[in-house]
């Protein structure tokens, strides 16, 4: 049998998810044929969606990001029942709920992420510091001094890279921004819009004051990918970036190889935040192969291919248990010292903003990108999307 898998292609995954399918193809004798997805979730979900729409049967396993399942479930095999409970109950409870929706299990996990802060051990000792910044005005006080003082012999170095372009990374971003401010989720869990209020429009404020200061005019343009490579080229004293930089960073042919710390994001007085993200694998309703499209979700999933993505990639397992695994921390200390981030990350208003999400998530970021851009201010964006997702809303989520 062949089935046809949708890959993400940022950073390692690619090679990492094709390297995963030989293995079952292997074990199984079946084949896997790999199908590219862009590098923007925001891509990927009209991709997908008019595959879907159409009820094509080109791709049987899709990667599915977390915030999907309730937009997408009617697409997807109900996977519960299909595989065996103690299988499904090995991975965190959090996100096996997000991934049942009305409860049908939509798609099985595969990698957990959340937004971390990654900085240069070598430069905080050279400019006398001695610990990650705890919150975002000591982060702009160190970004500012190592920029001005390693500009003199590189003209490029920035102090600040984050996910700035506008599209789902910067509802990632600025999300993180919001709770750590105390400025709420944009869409509390009940349904009430939260936005308007004055913590949240002091974060967007203080991002807006990074840019051109500590952050390159030009980080309004960057995804995920984009500040990884200027960081991993040595020109960044900080990244806001997810778990993958790490294992790249820390490679034969990265500049910053043995140079990275990671630490929690910042606090803006309400504590830090982390932003949940992560990557699931369903299976499409209208694939002819889905017995084998199931076998292959479970052999991805399973303990031991987490275990090689951890190692490799970098890539959160969803099983608990993997946290213990002595190789799989060598590899990521991170993954077991900052095992609270991963726990206790703030999921996007997806669950209760239900099939308008993303209408939510185009509208926030949109939102957030004005005042980065320096059209408006905090406070007026705030109110201005407000009434925006109010509209979005109607008379319901
Ligand atoms: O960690 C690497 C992954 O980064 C992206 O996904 C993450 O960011 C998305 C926003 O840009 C977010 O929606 C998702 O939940 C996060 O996991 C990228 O899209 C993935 O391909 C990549 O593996």
């Amino acid at each position: 049998v062949q089935v046809t898998l949708a890959c993400g292609t940022v950073g390692q995954e690619l090679q990492l998810c094709k390297d995963g399918a030989a293995r079952w193809a292997k074990k199984t004798g079946n084949t896997v044929k790999v199908f590219e997805s862009p590098n923007l979730t925001n891509d990927r979900l009209g991709l997908y969606q008019q595959q879907l729409a159409a009820k094509s049967d080109a791709i049987d396993v899709y990667q599915l990001d977390i915030i999907w399942p309730g937009l997408l479930s009617q697409h997807f095999v109900d996977l519960k029942g299909k595989i065996p409970a103690a299988e499904v109950n090995a991975h965190f409870k959090s996100i096996i709920a997000a991934d049942t929706v009305d409860g049908k299990l939509v798609a099985m996990p595969w990698f957990t992420d959340a937004g971390l802060l990654y900085y240069r051990t070598d430069l905080m000792k050279k400019y006398g510091y001695n610990a990650a910044p705890k919150t975002w005005t000591e982060l702009s006080t160190m970004a500012k001094k190592i920029e001005d003082g390693e500009k003199k012999a590189n003209s490029t170095f920035t102090g600040f890279v984050f996910q700035g372009k506008n599209y789902e990374g910067l509802t990632c971003d600025a999300l993180e921004w919001l709770v750590s401010f105390g400025g709420g989720t944009i869409v509390d869990d009940s349904g009430k819009i939260t936005v308007n209020n004055a913590n949240a429009a002091k974060a967007l404020d203080t991002a807006a004051s990074w840019v051109k200061t500590i952050s390159p005019a030009g980080v309004t343009t960057y995804g995920e990918e984009e500040a990884r490579g200027i960081f991993q080229s040595g020109n960044a004293a900080f990244m806001r970036n997810w778990p993958y930089a790490w294992a790249l960073g820390q490679s034969d042919d990265s500049k910053v190889k043995g140079k990275i710390g990671v630490a929690p994001l910042p606090s803006g007085g309400n504590g830090n935040a982390a932003t949940l993200g992560g990557w699931n694998l369903g299976v499409s309703m209208y694939s002819k192969n889905q017995a084998a499209a199931i076998d292959l979700v479970r052999f991805l999933t399973s303990a031991d291919e987490q275990k090689i993505r951890a190692i490799e990639g970098a890539y959160n397992p969803t099983r608990p248990a993997l946290y213990k695994d002595q190789a799989v921390l060598k590899a990521n200390p991170f993954f077991g010292s900052l095992l609270d981030v991963f726990t206790s990350a703030v999921a996007r208003p997806s669950g209760p903003t239900k099939l308008k999400y993303n209408q939510v998530s185009q509208a926030f970021a949109g939102a957030v990108s004005d005042v980065l851009a320096g059209k408006t201010k905090g406070a007026a964006a705030v109110k201005k999307l407000e009434t925006d997702l109010a509209r979005i809303k109607g008379r319901g989520w």
